[in-house]
């Protein structure tokens, strides 16, 4: 697509969106304010830079086999830009724990602001924030599918100390870089069968995170949240922060409640929730992913859930105060084209949800116009939003279109195809 063809088919389509009322360069501006956690664990299929012979554990599984995924900080971070060169708009990269850039031979409960300098380096030189995750999986210590709920006090101190210096090391992300760094914590705790008592391991669970959070940290540099689960592979029976445990406990202890797109009933959807928990809450964490018939963390497409999920954000007016990230790994694709394909597919999703005529739409539905409620948001599919979207990219000097994959080839041929 040339320029000039952009820019007319930009014209045109603007002038179609303003007869609502809708501003669509107002849009842009605020399209180009959101920031997308991009999570570094695509890139390398969750196994990160410490303990690398352990196996991936925590009842989550990445399939696939696909050449070039990153064996250092450095080509994690090489893959990353490539696909932030691929985005529209400035973002944030979310770590695990197991990512730390050292040579030393650290322990989770021992890891130190240090252990991640080399990423603080690099996103500050490219504009990037940063956010975190302590990583209760893929240990010794978790090998009987509990961590901060173990029956042990021992094991459980171990995960409390890793979450506590986690939560330093996010504060440490937000001080340095002027952005507040949200710490998620998720564990896999729970029993492949069902469990007599379901009280006591929940029990364990809350003193155990009241002891992780007990030091007040100062929110402009870390928020922290919590992440529930409905199930896990070996945890199909009960998961112990299911996300009863945690609307409570969040709420109580003013903490930020992640929503994982993949940790409810195959016909749940987090877009219903979001505007009940905002009532309740000061802020949420995304983890915008794709079930297939279970958590199975697809790469995420731009479906009805998706754009729900655009739609509740943008009409409840909680994109100031929602953290989106990103949570899906795919060993069978090109790791950076999965980056791309699925963070460009959120953004669309907020885009298409900015040019939707939502008064009009609320209009009708106040008066009980059901008809024109359900006509008109019909119609609006097929308005003009691939020419906004074109001229979005072009803008932000990405790729235009599917102009990218071409890119996404060549870092393949020459980078990717050459790791061993
Ligand atoms: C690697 C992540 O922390 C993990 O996917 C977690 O967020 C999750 O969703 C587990 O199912
Ligand atoms: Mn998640």
């Amino acid at each position: 697509m040339t320029q000039s063809n952009i820019e007319l088919n930009y014209e045109a389509a603007k002038q179609q969106y303003a007869q609502y009322g809708i501003d669509v360069d107002k849009a842009l501006e605020k399209l180009a304010q959101i920031k997308i956690s991009m999570h570094c664990w695509q890139g390398d299929d969750v196994r990160g830079f410490l303990n690398r012979d352990q196996e991936l554990t925590g009842g989550i599984s990445v399939t696939g086999s696909y050449p070039g995924a990153a064996r250092t900080p450095d080509e994690l971070r090489a893959d990353l830009e490539k696909a932030f060169a691929l985005i529209p708009g400035k973002h944030k990269v979310n770590l695990h724990a197991i990512y730390a850039d050292t040579n030393e031979k650290v322990e989770l409960d021992q890891l130190e602001p240090k252990h991640f300098q080399g990423w603080v380096n690099w996103a500050k030189e490219q504009g990037l924030g940063l956010d975190f995750n302590p990583t209760c999986f893929s240990h010794e210590n978790s090998k009987d599918g509990f961590t901060l709920s173990h029956p042990d006090p021992e094991i459980r101190k171990f995960w409390i100390d890793h979450c506590k210096a986690s939560r330093k090391i996010g504060a440490y992300f937000g001080e340095q870089l002027g952005q507040t760094c949200v710490t998620n914590v998720w564990v896999p705790d729970g029993f492949k069968d069902t469990p007599v008592d379901r009280m006591a391991p929940r029990k364990r669970l809350k003193e155990s995170l009241d002891e992780v959070f007990e030091e007040p940290l100062n929110p402009a540099h870390n928020l922290d949240a919590v992440e529930s689960k409905l199930f896990g592979l070996g945890s199909e029976a009960y998961v112990v922060g299911s996300h009863e445990f945690y609307m409570g406990y969040g709420i109580q202890n003013n903490k930020l409640i992640c929503l994982d797109a993949g940790h409810f009933h195959p016909t749940e959807v987090i877009s219903n929730k979001l505007s009940s928990l905002a009532l309740f809450s000061d802020g949420i964490l995304l983890h915008v992913s794709r079930p297939m018939r279970w958590d199975s963390d697809h790469v995420v497409v731009l479906d009805d859930e998706l754009i729900d999920i655009g739609r509740e954000l943008v009409r409840h007016d909680l994109l100031g105060t929602t953290h989106i990230g990103l949570d899906f790994f795919d060993a069978s694709i090109n790791r950076v084209a999965a980056w791309v394909i699925g963070t460009r597919n959120t953004i669309k999703a907020l885009l298409k949800a900015m040019l939707e005529p939502v008064d009009a739409l609320k209009q009708a539905e106040l008066e009980g116009d059901y008809t024109t409620r359900l006509a008109l948001t019909e119609e609006f599919k097929t308005y003009p939003f691939g020419a906004i979207w074109d001229y979005y990219c072009a803008k932000q000097g990405v790729p235009v279109r599917e102009e990218w994959i071409a890119q996404v080839k060549q870092y393949e041929r020459e980078v990717l195809t050459k790791r061993g």
